[in-house]
């Protein structure tokens, strides 16, 4: 089998919602496809009104074909701070024409204000690595492992775009979704994450490469680009009027300066370009006088993360067959 299903980012691009359909008759929710963690959770009608402000809700016991799971749980804190937590239902869960038919659905009976505050966002789809799903007693398979073996290929493909819908394919490799050639590294999901190590970078068209091993995770969640201090102190100082700035937690610059583009390498000869235009994430102030920067640091998380302003200029494949990462220009 093979899928494909749209995915349309939020303002600034801040976040991708896609389409997924639930259950019997289909429920259908816009989730957050996330390859930085391992859950798939959901606004539902465990959920307390005073913490759902628009979301749609599943509720099992309207699906003909939800099955609750006996005794399991879970409880889930991301990077950011926000988290939630509930019970588990089994169910039919259909995305991009692939389906699995017993899909663990975790059903919220608590979320954190940061999501009830995302009033698109009806839950989160983890398709990082099963090993670091958080339902107890047992853990739970993602949806893309459930559908691995059936999948022709097993394989799934990110192309986020900037401020347009891109698309999440299963099983396949587009070959119109890119230009030039697909460069392979290789993956370490010992830690549960889309982990691989660039060779280093170059900052500007004109730059000189940097050989500076940056090890991350490939995460479809987090918005920005989060780099070691270093690579991201060597980044703003071409930059005019860039600081950092803690009371906006992180380095602001004013919004008409000039960003250079910057390039990360992949393998022994490739480099995905990331235009400076991506390197400009949203205003801090309501005059857009100064803005935040898209390249962040990765200070007290352990790696780096390759969120979307680095994704979105790429062609990705997730590739579990081979344990390995792909990426082309596009
Ligand atoms: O919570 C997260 C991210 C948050 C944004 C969405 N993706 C998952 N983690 C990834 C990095 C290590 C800590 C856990």
């Amino acid at each position: 089998s093979t899928g494909s299903v749209v995915t349309t980012p939020q303002q600034y691009d801040v976040e991708y919602l896609t389409p997924v359909t639930i259950g019997t008759p289909g429920q259908n929710l816009e989730i957050d496809i996330d390859t930085g963690s391992s859950d798939f959770w959901v606004f539902s009608s465990e959920t307390p009104k005073s913490q759902v402000d628009g979301q749609t809700c599943y509720n099992p016991n309207k699906s003909s074909t939800a099955k609750k799971l006996e005794g399991a749980t879970w409880e889930i804190e991301y990077g950011d701070g926000s988290s939630s937590s509930g019970d588990v239902y089994l169910d039919k869960v259909k995305m991009g024409g692939v389906n699995f038919s017993s899909q663990a659905v975790e059903v919220a009976s608590k979320v954190s204000a940061e999501f009830t505050a995302d009033t698109n966002n009806d839950g989160l789809m983890g398709l990082a690595f099963g090993s670091i799903n958080q339902v107890r007693p047992q853990k739970q398979t993602t949806f893309f492992e459930n559908l691995q073996s059936s999948l022709d290929k097993p394989l799934f493909t990110a192309d986020l775009k900037s401020g347009a819908p891109g698309h999440f394919n299963f099983g396949y490799i587009d070959k119109n979704a890119y230009t030039g050639s697909i460069t392979y590294t290789p993956v370490n999901s010992t830690q549960g994450f889309w982990m691989w190590t660039s060779p280093g970078y170059t900052i500007g068209a004109s730059g000189k490469f940097k050989s500076s091993p940056i090890e991350g995770i490939a995460d479809t969640g987090t918005t920005l680009l989060l780099l070691p201090s270093s690579v991201v102190k060597a980044y703003y100082k071409n930059v005019s009027g860039a600081s950092y700035q803690s009371s906006n937690g992180g380095y602001v610059f004013p919004c008409d300066a000039t960003l250079p583009s910057f390039y990360v390498s992949v393998g022994d000869d490739a480099r995905i370009k990331i235009p400076g235009k991506y390197m400009s994430y949203a205003p801090v102030d309501s005059q857009g006088q100064n803005c935040f920067g898209g390249l962040q640091t990765d200070d007290g998380i352990g790696f780096s993360i390759f969120g979307d302003v680095f994704l979105k200029a790429a062609f990705v494949v997730f590739d579990a067959g081979k344990e390995r990462l792909g990426l082309a220009a596009k």
